[in-house]
């Protein structure tokens, strides 16, 4: 028999100074998504974990260059436990953590619960995908952004999760680039539903979801094509707002924006901080693929643990050594953004100030929010 998340969750607990990462990254998370808190969310960290030890390695690596950027950039990161697959293939640390098959589903539960929270010690604050809802019972405590992938969008089931869960959760838009069912995805998933879900005893109950506090969409680009153009972006977040949902859109560089090449990932990043430098360009934040080592590995069955160190065994990652400058540049962006916005409402405020003095008639009128591409709404949380 496997533990019950209760089990399982007293043998690794979260203790104080982490499950208050979690909540502190939560609310952070959500104020950028709605334009509040002017940074850059970055989602940055391997396709998918398979080694501990590498994990953590990477997630201090990753904290003393985000620690540099707190100002301008909130970097989350992919810590991915659990891998939706096109066809077969490895499916993750969750479901197989001895590379080879064998479904040790409880060494799976417990490795991948104390990596999560090894990378939350370390000081950085997770991202993953929920792709087994049962799973989530077990592991969503310590995530602090989620994602419903492309392969799962359409889902009832994930849909419902997300409404279960309280992390802001990012839907991708489908394989095959269709962005209406991401939106359909936000909108079921904000909605307060009654659901059908395992409590922390591993007993089914009929449960009244509150809804996701922070359903968003993230762009990955797709079959038709790469997705970030600004007309596609500003398009996506009126819908968003349209529909209620004020949140702005994620852009994941990775995946069909870049046909899974770190290289291309790597000049699609580039031209997405040109981008995000006009306010004008609705986003609140970027997805990225990256690793200690770039590339991708193959596992031998025969060997399965005679691997490269820090480097992928599912999609193919930029290295740290390139991911570094990428960051740097995207605070760049991100700062020069703020100031842009600053700017902009000096020249309004100055504007409406001449305006007031030729008509001193109009006293008392109202001033009106300045005309910024990101201005603050309210948070999604109720
Ligand atoms: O992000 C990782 C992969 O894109 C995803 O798990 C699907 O991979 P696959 O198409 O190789 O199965
Ligand atoms: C599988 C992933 O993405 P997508 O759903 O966009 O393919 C992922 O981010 O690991």
């Amino acid at each position: 028999m496997l533990p019950t998340p209760a089990q399982l969750a007293s043998g690794i607990p979260l203790g104080i100074r982490t499950s208050t990462l979690v909540a502190d990254t939560r609310r952070q998370i959500i104020d950028i998504l709605t334009g509040v808190d002017r940074r850059l969310l970055v989602v940055c960290g391997p396709c998918s974990l398979h080694d501990p030890n590498a994990a953590i390695d990477y997630a201090q690596r990753l904290q003393l260059i985000a620690e540099v950027f707190t100002d301008d950039l909130l970097v989350v990161m992919r810590a991915y436990v659990e891998k939706p697959r096109t066809s077969l293939g490895w499916r993750g640390m969750v479901a197989d953590p001895g590379l080879i098959g064998t479904g040790e589903l409880r060494n799976g539960l417990v490795l991948a619960r104390a990596t999560l929270l090894g990378i939350l010690r370390e000081g950085m604050p997770t991202a993953t995908e929920f792709v087994d809802p049962t799973v989530a019972a077990y592991l969503h405590d310590t995530v602090c952004w989620g994602a419903i992938g492309a392969r799962t969008v359409e889902s009832p089931t994930h849909r419902q999760l997300a409404a279960t869960l309280s992390m802001p959760i990012g839907f991708k838009n489908r394989l095959d680039g269709a962005i209406p069912p991401a939106i359909n995805a936000a909108v079921t998933a904000g909605t307060e539903d009654h659901v059908l879900a395992l409590d922390s005893t591993g007993t089914p109950r009929n449960r009244l979801a509150a809804g996701n506090p922070c359903p968003h969409l993230v762009l990955r680009g797709g079959e038709s094509g790469p997705n970030y153009a600004p007309s596609i972006v500003t398009g996506v977040a009126e819908q968003m707002r349209e529909h209620g949902l004020p949140a702005l859109p994620v852009v994941d560089a990775a995946h069909g924006n870049s046909h899974k090449d770190p290289g291309q990932q790597q000049v699609v990043l580039a031209e997405l901080a040109g981008l995000i430098e006009d306010p004008a360009y609705p986003v609140a934040g970027v997805m990225i693929e990256s690793n200690i080592v770039g590339g991708r590995q193959d596992v031998d069955p025969g060997l399965p643990h005679a691997l490269v160190y820090g480097q992928s065994i599912t999609d193919a990652c930029i290295g740290l050594d390139d991911t570094r400058p990428l960051l740097t540049r995207l605070a760049q962006a991100s700062l020069r953004r703020h100031l842009q916005i600053k700017a902009r409402a000096r020249r309004n405020q100055t504007d409406r100030r001449s305006t007031r003095a030729a008509v001193p008639s109009r006293r008392g009128d109202s001033t009106g929010p300045d005309s910024v591409g990101i201005t603050a709404v309210p948070s999604c949380a109720r």
